[in-house]
C-alpha cells in the first residue's frame, strides 16, 4: 500500500477528483479527512466508504474561499489524527460565461475560491508539516486549462495557471523542509462542475473524438496519479505538474 499509516487531507472531497483520491488514498492506507462545502450527503458517503475500507475519517465543512477555513481544516485533522502527511488541493469552481459580459462577482468568487483558497489551504497544510519536522506532499489539482485557453473560462484559466505556478514555487519554498509540491492538469473529467456544459451530447462528442485515448475521463482516473505524487514513489519529484488528460493537450492535429 502506498500511503500505509499517512494522513491524508483532500479539499473539495464529497464529489468528483476529490472524493476518488480520498478513497483511493484510503485504499492505499490512509486516513483521510475531506472539507466540503455544501455537499453534506456526498461527504457521509465518502466518509462511509473509507470507513468501509478500515482506515479513519472526518469531514469538516467550511468554504475554502475563506483563510479561517484553512487553518479549521488542518486543526481539526490534526485534533483527529495528529499530523498531515499529505494534503491535497483540489476544491473549485467553474461557473461557465462569456468574457466581455463577466459579472464581476463571477470573476471575483472564482479567482477566491480556486485560487485564494489553494493559497491558504496549502500554507496552513505548509505550516503544519514544518512544525512536524519530517516533511510531506502536497498536490493541487490544476488542470490542463493552466496551458490553454478556454472561450467561457477566461476567469477559471488563470486560477488553474496560478495553482500550477503556485506549486512550483511552494516547491522552492518548502524543499528544504522535505515537503514536494506538484500537480496534476486533468484534462476534460465527467463531474458535477461541468455537467451542464456537457448535456449537449453533440460537445461531449466532440471534446471525447479529440482524445488519443478515445474518451473523456471519470474522476478514478485522477486517483491513481495524485497518490503516486503524494506517495514515497514519487519521493524525487517536486515543483512538477502531471498531464492526466488521455493525451488531449498533444492532439494538435
Ligand atoms: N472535471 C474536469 O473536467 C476538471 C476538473 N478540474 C478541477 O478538479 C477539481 C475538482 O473538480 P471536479 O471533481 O471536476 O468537480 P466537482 O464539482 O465534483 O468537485 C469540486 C468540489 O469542490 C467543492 N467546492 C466548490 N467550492 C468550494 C468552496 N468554496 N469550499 C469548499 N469546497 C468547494 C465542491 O463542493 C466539490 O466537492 C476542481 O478544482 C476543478 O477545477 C481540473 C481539470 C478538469
Ligand atoms: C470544467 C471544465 O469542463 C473543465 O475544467 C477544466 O479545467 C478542463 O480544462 C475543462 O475545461
Amino acid at each position: 500500500m502506498l500511503l500505509e499509516g499517512k494522513t491524508v487531507l483532500v479539499t473539495g472531497g464529497s464529489s468528483g477528483i476529490g472524493a476518488a483520491a480520498a478513497v483511493e488514498a484510503a485504499r492505499q492506507g490512509a486516513d483521510v479527512a475531506i472539507n466540503y462545502v455544501g455537499n453534506q450527503a456526498g461527504a457521509d458517503a465518502v466518509v462511509a466508504q473509507i470507513e468501509a475500507l478500515g482506515r479513519r475519517a472526518l469531514a469538516v465543512r467550511g468554504d475554502v474561499a475563506k483563510r479561517e477555513t484553512a487553518i479549521a481544516f488542518v486543526e481539526a485533522a490534526v485534533a483527529a489524527f495528529d499530523r498531515v502527511d499529505v494534503f491535497v488541493s483540489n476544491a473549485g469552481i467553474c461557473p461557465f460565461h462569456a468574457f466581455l459580459d463577466m459579472p464581476a462577482d463571477t470573476f471575483e468568487r472564482t479567482m477566491q475560491v480556486n485560487l485564494h483558497g489553494a493559497f491558504y489551504m496549502v500554507q496552513a497544510a505548509a505550516n503544519q508539516m514544518v512544525a512536524q519536522g519530517d516533511g510531506g506532499a502536497i498536490v493541487a489539482v490544476s488542470s490542463i486549462s493552466a496551458l490553454v485557453g478556454g472561450e467561457f473560462q477566461t476567469h477559471y484559466t488563470p486560477t488553474k495557471a496560478g495553482i500550477h505556478s503556485l506549486m512550483q514555487s511552494a516547491a522552492i519554498a518548502l524543499g528544504r523542509h522535505g515537503i514536494r509540491c506538484n500537480s496534476v492538469l486533468p484534462g476534460t473529467i465527467l463531474t458535477e462542475i461541468n455537467r451542464d456544459d456537457l448535456a449537449d451530447g453533440e460537445k461531449r462528442e466532440r471534446m471525447a473524438a479529440r482524445v488519443p485515448l478515445g474518451r473523456l475521463g471519470e474522476p478514478e482516473d485522477l486517483a491513481g496519479p495524485i497518490v503516486f505524487l503524494a506517495s514515497d514513489m514519487a519521493r524525487y519529484v517536486t515543483g512538477a505538474a502531471l498531464l492526466v488528460d488521455g493525451g488531449a493537450f498533444v492532439n494538435l492535429q
